[in-house]
C-alpha cells in the first residue's frame, strides 16, 4: 500500500510508532473490501487506522507535497484526514466543479495549504472559475490583493490568458529561467471549448517536473492526477498515479468533500499569508541602491533592480530586446515613485560618463527636482544633463532634437570604426548610453501643429534607431487619451516599445485584452517585455521612495564626481531675468529679450547692427512687452551704448537711459535721432502721430541703422504698428519682431504663413528676426522685472527656489 506508506514516511521521523500501527493496519483496510455488516475485527482495524491516520495528519499537514482532501470516513462514525500526493507529486482533479459547495471549500483549503506550506514568494496562484465567476475564490480577496493569486478568470478569454500563463510558467522552468511553481486551479471551467481542456491535460502532462500543479475541478480525465468521484452523496478516490493506496483502481473507503472551514478562518488565513507575502515581497528603496555608487558597464544594456516578485528580485533592462519603454498609470498609481526608483536605481550603478539622463516632464506640479539643485540642497544627480519641469513641448523638441542629432553623430563615428553597435562603439569610444524620460509625453504630441508633427518625427526616429545608439526612450503618461490618440501611429511607434510598464489603472500599455493593470494595488507593477501581450505579465512590488536614501545617493555621487556641473534646467513656471544673464551673454550692441526654451537656454536678443532693418518690434498689450524692453534698454545701456528712453505709457522704468523723452517731444525726435543712438519707446501705439510723425518714423527706419541710429518700440496694437510701418511696404524695414499675445492668424498676413500656429500663452513669446530665422520664429521666456511682476508662477518661486544661475540653469560647461 504505497500511498500510506509514502505517508508513514513523511511521519516516520516523529511518529514511529504510530507508523508501525497505522502500516499494519492499513494494509488490512486498503486490501480488503469496505464492506457492511462489519466484522468486530475489521472495526477494531479502522480503530487503529483512525487513530493512526489522524496523528500521522497532523504531523503531515504542513508538508507542502501532500493536501488534506477531505476525509476518510470509517464505519461507527470513525474518520481520519485524506491526505493526497499534491504539488511536484501529483495533481488532483475532481469529478464536478465548485458550484458544489464540498468542492468550492476544497478550492479554498488546497489554496490556502499550498501557499502556507511553502516559503512566501514560492508558489503563484493563477484562478478560473467561469461557472461562479470568481466567487470560489472571494474569501482569498486578501491573496489576490498581496499578488499572490495573481488573476482569477471569470470568463473564457481569461481562462485562455490564465492557461497561457501557466503554459509559459513552464515554458520559463524548462528554460531555467524560474524556480517557483504555480497552482493553476480550474474550480470550474463552464462550456470550455475542447482545445483549451486539451491544454491543461498537455500542461497536466508536463507541469510536475517544470512547475506547475494543477487543481482541476470538474475535469476527470486529468492526467497525473488522483480523481475524486462524486458518487451517490459520497465520494471516491482514485489512486494517485505517483503512490497508490492500494492494488484496486480506487481507496477501498468512502470519502467525503472538506468541510467549509469558517469563514473567519479563512479570512484571517488569507489576511496572515497576504500580510507574509508583502512583507517578504518588499524591498526597501535602500534595498535598490547599493551601499556605494557602482560602475557598471553599458556596453550591453543597462540593468536596473525595481522590486520583486514571486520569483525573486525583478531586474529591469534598457538593451536591444527592451530598447525603450512604455510606463502608464493612473494619477497617484505611482508613476513618479516608480520612475525614481529606476533613475536612483540607475545612478547608483553606472557612472555619469556612461550613463546620461535627459528627464522631461510635462505636467503641472514640480517633479525631477530629486536631480537639481535647489537653494535649500545644493547636491543633484551628476548623471542628468538636461532637466525640463513643467516643460514646454518646444523645450521637449529641443531635447529630442538633440538626441537626433547625437544619433547622428555617433553614426559618423562608428561608421569609421566600422561597428555597427552600441557595443562596437564602446569598444572604441566610451559614449554613454543616454535615458531619455518624457513623463506626461502626450502633451508632446497632442495637437494638430508643427511642434506635434516634429515630435512624432523625432520620437520615430529615436524609437526606431535608438538601440543601436544606445539612445533609450521612457515615455510615460498617466492619460489613456493621450496614448490612444496615438494609437494609429502604434506600429511606427509603440511597435519600438516592447517593454510595457502599467501601474494601478493602466490600461492602453498593455494589450486591450489584458486586464492585469486593472486587478494590482499601489506599490505594485506589471511588467510586460512581450509588448503588453496577455500571459507575459509579471506583477512585482516596488518600494516608495526614501528622502535620505536619495540625498545620500547624491551626496556621494556628488564627491565621487566632483568635476561634473549640475544640469541645465528649464522651469516652464518661472519668470526669468536679466540679472541672471552671464557676463559672456551681454555683448555690445545686443539688445537682450529674454531666454531661447531649448536645450542650451541661451540668452537671446537682436542684434543692432548697421544691415537695413535692424529695429525691433514689440507687439502685444501683454505688460512684458515693456519689461522685456526694459531688460533690452538696460543690457544695451550696459554694454556701452546711448539710448533714449520715451515712455508713452506712464509705466516704464527705463534703467540706464542717457536720455528721457516726454510724451509731447516725442515725434519731433524721431527726427532728430542722433548717429549711434537707440531709441526705446513704451506705447508707440499711443503717439498716434501725424502724417509727418509717420514720415519721420518711416525715414528713420529706413536710413537709421546705416548710421546707428536704432528704434526698440513697443506697440500694444498690431494695427497701428502696420500703420506706423506702412504697411506690407515697410515690412522690411523692421527686421525683428518680439510677438507677445497675438495669435499666429493675426500676424500671419504680415510675417508670414509659417507664424500661423503660434499659440500666445503667458510668460511666452516668439522673437522673429528676418535675418536670422529663415524659418519659424523662435520661442523665448522674455524677461521681465525682478520684483513685482506677477509672472506665471511666480508664486511658485518660493516654494521651490530659483537657483542661481551658476547652479542651476548655466551650470553645465
Ligand atoms: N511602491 C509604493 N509603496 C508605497 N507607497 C507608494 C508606492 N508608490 C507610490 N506610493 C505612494 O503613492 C502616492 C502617489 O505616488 P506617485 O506620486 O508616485 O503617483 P503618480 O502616479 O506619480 O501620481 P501623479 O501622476 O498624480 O503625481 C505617494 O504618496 C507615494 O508615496
Amino acid at each position: 500500500m504505497p500511498g500510506f506508506q509514502t505517508a508513514l514516511a513523511h511521519a516516520a521521523a516523529a511518529c514511529d510508532a504510530a507508523a508501525a500501527r497505522l502500516a499494519a493496519a492499513g494494509r488490512r483496510l486498503g486490501d480488503a473490501a469496505f464492506q457492511t455488516p462489519v466484522d468486530p475485527a475489521l472495526l477494531a482495524a479502522e480503530r487503529q487506522i483512525s487513530d493512526a491516520a489522524d496523528a500521522s495528519a497532523q504531523q503531515l499537514r504542513s508538508d507542502p507535497e501532500l493536501l488534506c482532501a477531505g476525509t476518510v470516513t470509517l464505519h461507527d462514525g470513525l474518520a481520519f484526514p485524506l491526505l493526497v500526493p499534491f504539488g511536484e507529486r501529483g495533481h488532483l482533479a475532481t469529478s464536478v466543479d465548485a458550484r458544489v459547495e464540498g468542492v468550492a471549500a476544497l478550492v479554498r483549503t488546497a489554496v490556502l495549504h499550498a501557499v502556507g506550506a511553502r516559503p512566501p514568494g514560492g508558489l503563484r496562484v493563477v484562478g478560473v472559475d467561469v461557472a461562479t465567476l470568481g466567487a470560489s475564490f472571494a474569501p482569498l480577496r486578501p491573496l489576490a490583493d498581496a499578488g499572490v493569486i495573481e488573476a482569477v478568470a471569470t470568463d473564457a478569454r481569461g481562462a485562455a490568458d490564465a492557461v497561457a500563463a501557466a503554459e509559459a510558467q513552464v515554458a520559463e522552468h524548462i528554460a531555467g529561467r524560474r524556480t517557483d511553481r504555480m497552482l493553476l486551479v480550474v474550480a470550474s471551467l463552464g462550456e470550455a471549448p475542447r482545445p483549451l481542456v486539451e491544454r491543461i491535460d498537455a500542461l497536466a502532462r508536463s507541469g510536475l517536473s517544470h512547475g506547475v500543479t494543477v487543481l482541476g475541478c470538474g475535469l476527470p480525465q486529468l492526467p497525473q492526477a488522483a480523481v475524486m468521484h462524486a458518487v451517490d452523496g459520497h465520494v471516491e478516490i482514485t489512486n494517485p498515479p505517483a503512490a497508490p493506496f492500494g492494488p484496486g483502481e480506487r481507496l477501498a473507503a468512502p470519502v467525503a468533500w472538506p468541510q467549509s472551514p469558517d469563514p473567519s478562518f479563512v479570512a484571517g488565513e488569507a489576511l496572515r499569508l497576504a500580510d507574509r507575502a508583502k512583507a517578504a515581497a518588499t524591498l526597501t528603496f535602500a534595498d535598490l541602491i547599493p551601499a556605494r555608487p557602482e560602475s557598471g558597464d553599458p556596453a550591453r544594456g543597462l540593468e536596473v533592480l525595481i522590486g520583486r516578485d514571486a520569483a525573486g528580485e525583478v531586474r529591469l533592462r534598457f538593451d536591444d530586446a527592451t530598447p525603450h519603454w512604455l510606463v502608464g498609470g493612473r494619477t497617484g498609481g505611482g508613476k513618479t515613485v516608480f520612475l525614481l526608483d529606476v533613475l536612483y536605481g540607475l545612478a547608483s550603478r553606472y557612472a555619469p560618463s556612461d550613463l546620461a539622463l535627459f528627464l522631461l516632464d510635462f505636467k503641472e506640479g514640480v517633479s525631477f527636482t530629486e536631480f537639481i539643485p535647489t537653494e535649500r540642497d545644493a547636491t543633484f544627480i551628476p548623471h542628468a544633463r538636461a532637466v525640463g519641469v513643467e516643460s514646454d513641448r518646444e523645450y521637449g523638441l529641443a531635447v529630442l532634437a538633440t538626441l537626433n542629432e547625437e544619433m547622428t553623430r555617433r553614426s559618423t563615428v562608428m561608421k569609421r570604426h566600422g561597428v555597427a553597435s552600441f557595443a562596437g562603439l564602446r569598444d572604441h569610444e566610451a559614449y554613454p548610453r543616454i535615458v531619455c524620460v518624457a513623463d506626461e509625453f502626450q502633451v508632446l504630441l497632442a495637437g494638430n501643429d508643427r511642434v506635434a508633427a516634429e515630435a512624432v518625427a523625432l520620437l520615430e526616429n529615436l524609437a526606431r534607431k535608438g538601440r543601436s545608439y544606445g539612445v533609450h526612450l521612457v515615455l510615460a503618461s498617466q492619460t489613456i487619451s493621450g496614448i490612444e490618440a496615438l494609437w494609429a501611429k502604434k506600429d511606427s511607434i509603440f511597435g519600438q516599445f516592447p517593454m510595457r510598464i502599467a501601474l494601478p489603472g493602466a490600461r492602453t500599455v498593455l494589450e486591450p485584452n489584458n486586464d492585469a493593470a486593472g486587478r494590482i494595488t499601489l506599490g505594485q507593477v506589471v511588467v510586460n517585455t512581450e509588448g503588453g501581450t496577455a500571459g507575459a505579465d509579471r506583477v512585482a512590488r516596488f518600494p516608495d521612495t526614501d528622502t535620505e536614501v536619495m540625498r545620500r545617493l547624491r551626496e556621494q555621487l556628488g564627491a565621487a564626481h566632483a568635476g561634473v556641473g549640475a544640469p541645465r534646467v528649464f522651469y516652464g513656471y518661472r519668470p526669468v531675468h536679466l540679472a541672471d544673464t552671464l557676463p559672456g551673454e551681454r555683448r555690445p550692441g545686443r539688445a537682450l529679450l529674454g531666454r531661447e526654451v531649448s536645450l542650451r537656454l541661451d540668452a537671446a536678443g537682436v542684434d543692432l547692427d548697421r544691415r537695413p532693418g535692424r529695429h525691433l518690434a514689440i507687439l502685444g498689450s501683454d505688460p512684458v512687452g515693456g519689461e522685456a524692453l526694459e531688460a533690452a534698454v538696460e543690457g544695451l545701456a550696459g554694454n556701452g551704448a546711448q539710448v533714449w528712453a520715451a515712455d508713452l505709457t506712464g509705466n516704464a522704468r527705463p534703467r540706464g537711459a542717457a536720455r528721457t523723452i516726454a510724451p509731447e517731444a516725442f515725434a519731433a525726435t524721431l527726427a532728430e535721432l542722433p548717429d549711434d543712438t537707440v531709441l526705446a519707446v513704451w506705447g508707440l501705439d499711443a503717439a498716434a502721430l501725424d502724417a509727418k510723425g509717420q514720415k519721420a518714423l518711416r525715414d528713420l527706419l529706413r536710413t537709421g541703422p546705416a548710421r546707428g541710429a536704432h528704434l526698440l518700440g513697443w506697440w500694444r496694437g498690431f494695427r497701428r504698428f502696420t500703420d506706423d510701418i506702412g504697411g506690407s511696404a515697410g515690412r522690411e524695414d523692421v527686421a525683428c519682431a518680439l510677438v507677445l499675445n497675438l495669435p499666429g492668424g493675426e500676424i500671419m498676413a504680415h510675417f508670414g504663413q509659417q507664424f500661423q500656429h503660434w499659440n500666445p500663452r503667458q510668460g511666452r513669446a516668439l522673437l522673429i528676426d528676418r535675418h536670422a530665422d529663415t524659418s519659424g520664429g523662435r520661442l523665448l521666456v522674455p524677461f521681465s522685472r525682478p520684483d513685482d511682476h506677477a509672472a506665471p508662477g511666480a508664486q511658485r518661486t518660493g516654494d521651490h527656489p530659483a537657483p542661481t544661475a551658476a547652479q542651476g540653469e548655466r551650470g553645465r560647461a
